[in-house]
């Protein structure tokens, strides 16, 4: 019987969880004895070590090994999954209703036509239109979105049937149409209707340029003050007569905004969305999408599904996360753009303990999942109470008990309903309420996945994360690096946050919660600051290096084997994980080098920024990432980072930290190699490690070298930053001299 099939399959890595445990069992043990070797050396004051290198790299040493420690998590039981949706019902009925929420902020840097590509994608989605509703937050409160959506619901008319009747893959319009044609062998009918349909398209996209240039100025950045507005998107039945297709309702919401109150960015977009969705079709689960990130692959929803409705997990299932993955990833990916250790590594290890948490986008979540601790407020009807929780509106609360009820676009809902709307996306609604701080999408830290998907699991709930052979979603990535080290000091600006809140996951959550998966969890806010170790590990071996002084054991000492060990151990496990999840040698190299760029720069700063914006010094912002692509109209011309080039068009704050180190270690490293020709004795014996650290330094970092001396291109390092980096160079040596004396 199809019923007694199961929905999904969960199978655990045998093999890796193998090698990965073995690896944590060899490496712990040597870092065991190496804080023995310290600890002795210190105590026993054998160390030659003056007192100021020492106690930086027992420190460094001493966060190195916690933050690896505390990701063991991730690599004790890895699993894959696979999901089974030709074994659903195959009655739609029995599907569940399903809202998408889609948050958009600023036209110019996310572009109208790919927002509405992301919009006609999710629309297209297989699964029963009647049951399907996509909203829109558009927090930049911009014409243009509402003009866009308005132009993309009347194609949609179009594309949706043709989706269908075509069962087409690909339901992204823009994607669909500069696919190649190879329409040799397909019927007549089918060429004629796609013509049309193409040239619909074309016209779709000349009214959003036509809106846009209309608005001559008004759209050019994120608007901060502007009144709530909800627009349903008329007609949601398809133009044709012949298949009068359904469409899902389409609606676009955009909540007040004042320059008094704060907005709390996405987190605070998609708690209107939950709110409005709520009194306006209820659906049990939801998917968020960001505004860049369209559905690759129509079938995501079912998939999600198998999960959902699985009886055995479902009950105390919160979300089904998807990997995020990028368009136009190059092979060697310079930058890892595609966060790789993320989506192949990490979430997967997590699956196999309590399930990944959030990473904002392509999720499917069951909403209850989101009222914070449901059991206190299940059985509780006292209406005081749960207005102190949700807010003042009746009409949301009672949705809170309330099933699925389908939006019907009629005059007298219509009004009643822009009533509800006004207040719940007004931008008090949440004051004296516990949106925000138990309900719905957390505002603790700007990286609001993260921190929600943990509070979920502290809650009891479970997830899941599922990576299908085909991309069920397809965003754009950040490919330059400016981009990537702004998004990245949002990023670890938002993670530290957490921990140094009362989220902190060493500290937070119920006991039950297991202790490798909570070490998960703090290795996730936690590992921005390996800056601190890595801005050690660029700078005192080589200066004290330099200066004669030696940190590490002498050849002749047998400890040489643990430090050696040590790192062989860490960089071959990396190596290995690159390689099996379709990586290369390069692409290790160029993970090694991101590592260190970011930690010294995005890292540090998101690190120094979460410390002043925690003592009130400094104010939480949310640059959205440019999201522009090229043009198929422009001509096309190969980008720097296609031709595997560094783009050094970027802040100096974020070139000095990558230069200042880098000269440290080509000087450090002559330097030495001088010292060992000119010193007698066993100089050579007896700075091995350091100058094999400076040397790797170099070379990992040729490309840095390469854009400051001999490249001749645009993306070059700018001459500019010379003399900011030189006195930095200049200031560090010297500093380090003198604590060297006063210690
Ligand atoms: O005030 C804001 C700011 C952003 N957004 C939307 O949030 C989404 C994510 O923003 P993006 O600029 O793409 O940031 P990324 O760093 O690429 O996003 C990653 O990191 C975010 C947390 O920092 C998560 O929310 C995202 O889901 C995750 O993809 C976009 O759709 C934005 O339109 C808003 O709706 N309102
Ligand atoms: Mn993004």
């Amino acid at each position: 019987m199809e019923d007694s099939l199961p929905l999904n399959r969960c199978h655990v890595e045998k093999l890796q969880a193998f090698i990965n445990r073995l690896q944590t069992l060899l490496h712990s043990t040597s870092l065991a004895f190496l804080f023995y070797y310290r600890a002795s050396s210190f105590f026993l004051h054998e160390t030659t070590i003056p007192f100021f290198p020492f106690l930086l790299i027992f420190f460094s040493e001493t966060i190195l090994s916690f933050i690896w420690f505390l990701g063991i998590g991730y690599r004790w039981r890895p699993v894959v999954r696979t999901a089974f949706p030709e074994r659903l019902p195959e009655n739609d009925d029995e599907l569940p209703p399903l809202d998408v929420f889609i948050c958009t902020t600023d036209p110019i840097k996310e572009p109208t036509e790919q927002v509405m590509n992301t919009v006609l994608s999710a629309m297209a989605l297989d699964y029963p239109p009647e049951k399907l509703h996509v909203y829109v937050s558009d927090d930049g409160g911009s014409p243009l979105t509402l003009g866009g959506l308005k132009a993309a619901s009347r194609f949609a008319r179009w594309w949706l049937p043709f989706c269908r009747r075509y069962r087409l893959k690909t339901r992204c319009p823009k994607q669909y149409f500069s696919e190649m044609d190879d329409d040799d062998d397909e019927d007549i009918e089918f060429i004629a209707e796609k013509q049309m349909i193409k040239e619909k398209y074309k016209a779709f996209k000349a009214d959003i340029m036509s809106i846009r240039r209309q608005d001559d100025g008004s759209v050019s950045g994120i608007s901060q003050d502007h009144p709530s507005m909800l627009e349903v998107m008329e007609a949601n039945v398809a133009e044709e007569a012949s298949d009068r297709v359904k469409l899902p309702v389409l609606v676009y919401v955009r909540r007040e905004k004042r320059t008094s109150h704060a907005h709390h960015f996405k987190a605070g977009a998609l708690n209107v969305l939950l709110r409005v969705s709520g009194v306006m079709s209820n659906a049990p689960y939801f998917l968020v999408l960001d505004c860049d990130m369209m559905c690759n692959d129509p079938s995501s929803a079912k998939q999600a599904m198998c999960f959902h409705l699985d009886p055995n997990i479902s009950p105390s299932l919160a979300f089904v996360q998807f990997p995020q993955t990028f368009r136009g990833i190059t092979t060697n990916d310079i930058y890892d753009s595609q966060h790789r250790s993320a989506y192949k590594v990490l979430f997967k290890g997590m699956d196999g303990l309590e399930g990944p948490l959030l990473c904002g986008t392509c999720f499917y979540v069951k909403r209850a999942a989101l009222w914070g601790n449901y059991s206190t407020f299940k059985d509780n009807i006292d209406l005081a109470q749960l207005q102190q929780q949700f807010g003042s509106s009746n009409e949301f609360i009672k949705s809170l008990y309330k099933n699925y009820t389908p939006y019907l676009v009629d005059g007298t809902t219509h009004a009643l309903l822009q009533q509800d709307i006004k207040l719940l996306a007004s931008c008090d609604y949440e004051t004296s309420s516990k949106w925000g701080q138990k309900v719905g999408f957390l505002y603790a830290s700007v990286v609001e996945d993260v921190i929600t998907g943990f509070f979920m699991h502290c809650n009891g709930w479970r997830s899941v994360f599922y990576d299908p052979p085909k991309a069920q979603f397809m965003g754009t990535a950040a490919t330059n690096l400016n981009d990537l080290l702004i998004q990245g000091t949002r990023w670890s600006f938002g993670l530290i946050k957490i921990t140094l809140s009362k989220f902190c996951p060493l500290i937070y959550g119920p006991s039950n919660m297991s202790l490798l998966q909570r070490f998960c969890c703090a290795e996730m806010t936690l590992f921005p600051l390996y800056c601190l170790p890595i801005c050690y590990l660029a700078t005192i071996p080589q200066l004290c290096l330099l200066h004669g002084i030696p940190l590490y054991p002498k050849v002749s000492d047998p400890y040489v084997f643990i430090f050696a060990f040590i790192f062989l151990s860490a960089q071959c496990k990396h190596l290995q994980e690159v390689l099996t999840t379709g990586g290369s040698f390069r692409k290790y190299i160029n993970e090694q080098r991101m590592w260190m760029i970011r930690s010294t720069s995005c890292h540090l700063y998101g690190f120094l920024t979460a410390i002043l914006n925690t003592l009130n010094l400094k104010k939480s912002t949310f640059l959205p990432t440019n999201k522009e692509e090229e043009d198929d109209d422009k001509e096309q011309t190969t980008t720097l980072y296609q031709m595997d080039k560094f783009d050094f068009r970027t802040s100096h704050m974020f070139l000095v930290p990558m230069l200042v180190f880098l000269s440290i270690n080509i000087s450090c490293f002559i330097g030495g190699l001088c010292r060992i020709v000119v010193c007698q004795g066993n100089y050579f014996g007896d700075m091995l490690l350091q100058i094999l650290i400076s040397a790797y330094g170099v070379v990992v970092n040729y490309p840095i070298i390469e854009g400051l001396v001999l490249r001749k291109d645009q993306g070059r390092v700018p001459l500019s930053v010379v003399p900011s980096f030189v006195a930095l160079f200049v200031i560090i040596h010297v500093g380090f001299l003198l604590l060297l004396r006063l210690f």
